[in-house]
């Protein structure tokens, strides 16, 4: 047997301290906390089948790598629905009214066949990018926020206003759970929320022909939704003799009327009128020349583009067709689900009647599946505290945008909090250029590893934005 001096064995304890302190540093390093937490697939597949596996790892990873939010006095943690999270940090002048953060722990499905170039639990570093499902959907609020708070109290910082953070961990199927339980608690403890920033909108750039320079949309208010189901029955029998219309044509036919026959061009008659009365200053020549005419505008700028389209009607998207059995037997059944995204200035219930008149085939039975009218919106005049604190940090961070109210296209966890706040806003600082729409539940989500960094510093200033007791300059 080999004897080691006690020497040695106090340096080789010394060196691997050192190598130990060293290390740690890279890995609190945020952009592989990102990466980490990207790698853990916490899916929501369908609207009962959940990766709880997944989920109670996630909870294990921040305990692990966030230490000081998790062992300080000051903050108090509580999971909610299983898997959500509930941060309270309490500010030291509790007459502040407190405002919420707000994203989520769950992802889409992702199928690397589907065309990724890196695997989409990999968290793989291409080009000074991270690819990965949850990189801008929504890891990256997840992890910026709670970073930006670790930061906080590894300085020994300690907040003036109140602040709660909610993490959801079921946003993808509407939030049940998460979201629903959250705001049940935060009710049965009498809270008022100032404001509350959630996912959303993003910092465009190069995505609208002719606005010159990139815009961060600060979604004031949220779509509406609704899903129908459309179903034909006819009899079966033998293919040798069809009839002139089957089932499946006779759904087919009804399915194309409706994409054909889009929802009406409503650009100016929701808050997409302030986003265009907000950047027309930005918009360059020939574009001016049309900036009078709302509808010559929407038709020839943004129509033509999936996500531009969006902004400018309820857009109409047949996402499931189910039918047949075997290559000779007439179809007895056919159904689809169409899922439409309602435009502010439209309910739910219009909507509908637009839907049947359009089939307008008593063959193809139509029914509600689920929906809701699109949210209220959310002040963004000069005096509105959460507006302004968002856009300011904005700024802070990014001198050279050009903030303005939008219209969230899709649904977040936020819509859930209308009863504990006027002021929802849904936003996060990920660059938004062209092609990156498809990124979004799509193939090839990824973040830049400096567009998180400016996540991070965004969460890090807007709270400190937020701890200002009332916005300066003068107030009427
Ligand atoms: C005059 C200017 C008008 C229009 C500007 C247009 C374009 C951009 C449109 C959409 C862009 C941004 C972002 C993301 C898309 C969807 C995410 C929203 C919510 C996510 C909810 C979720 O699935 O978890
Ligand atoms: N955020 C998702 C999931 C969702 C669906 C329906 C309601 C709320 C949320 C979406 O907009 O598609
Ligand atoms: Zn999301
Ligand atoms: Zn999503």
């Amino acid at each position: 047997m080999l004897r080691y001096p006690g020497w040695l064995l106090g340096y080789l304890w010394w060196l691997l301290k050192g190598c130990y302190a060293v290390a740690r540093v890279f890995l609190v390093d945020a952009r592989v906390l990102l990466g980490v937490a990207v790698k853990i697939p916490t899916v929501s597949f369908s609207a009962s089948e959940q990766n709880t596996t997944a989920l109670k790892e996630f909870d294990q990873l921040l305990r692990r790598v966030f230490p000081k939010i998790f062992s300080s006095s000051l903050v108090q943690h509580e999971m909610v629905g299983n898997y959500s999270h509930l941060l309270t940090v309490p500010g030291s002048e509790p007459d502040l009214e407190p405002y919420m953060l707000l994203a989520h722990i769950d992802v889409v499905p992702a199928d690397e066949a589907d065309g990724w170039d890196a695997p989409p639990f990999s968290a793989q570093e291409l080009n000074g990018f991270i690819y990965g499902r949850g990189t801008i959907d929504n890891k990256q609020s997840v992890m910026g926020i709670l970073q930006a708070l670790e930061y906080l109290l590894e300085q020994g910082y300690t907040p003036r206003r109140s602040f709660y953070i909610g993490l959801g961990h079921d946003e993808e199927i509407s939030g049940p759970q998460g979201a629903v339980n959250i705001v049940k608690l935060l009710k049965s403890r009498g809270v008022k929320l100032l404001y509350v920033l959630d996912e959303g909108l993003t910092i465009m750039d190069g995505v609208v022909d002719g606005l010159i320079g990139p815009g961060a949309l600060i979604g004031v208010s949220e779509k509406g939704q609704a899903t129908v189901k459309l179903s034909v029955s006819t009899p079966p029998g033998h293919s040798s003799m069809p009839p002139r219309e089957s089932s499946i044509g006779i759904l087919a036919s009804a399915v194309t009327r409706l994409e054909k026959n889009r929802m009406p061009n409503l650009f100016g008659h929701g808050p997409e009128r302030a986003t265009f009365e907000h950047l027309a200053h930005k918009f360059g020549w020939p574009y001016r020349m049309v900036m009078s005419n709302l509808w010559l505008f929407s038709s020839l700028v943004l129509e033509g583009q999936p996500d531009t389209n969006a902004f400018v009607r309820t857009t109409t998207a047949v996402t499931m067709f189910n039918s047949g059995v075997k290559i000779n037997v007439m179809p007895a059944y056919a159904e689809a689900f169409v899922n439409f995204r309602i435009h502010s200035s439209q309910t739910l219930q219009e909507v509908l009647k637009l839907i049947k008149s359009t089939i307008s085939d008593e063959r193809v039975k139509v029914e509600f599946v689920s929906g809701f009218d699109p949210l209220p919106i959310s002040s963004y005049d000069e005096d509105t505290f959460g507006y302004q604190i968002i856009k300011k940090t904005v700024h802070d961070i990014f001198p050279e945008v050009t903030v303005s109210p939008g219209i969230c296209v899709g649904n977040t966890d936020s819509r859930h909090y209308t009863e504990l706040s006027p002021d929802i806003y849904r936003f996060a600082p990920s660059w938004y250029k062209p092609g990156d729409s498809a990124r979004f539940h799509g193939v090839n989500e990824r973040i830049s590893i400096q567009n998180y960094e400016e996540i991070v510093l965004f969460y890090f200033q807007l709270m400190q934005n937020s701890d200002i007791r009332n916005l300066p300059g003068p107030r009427t």
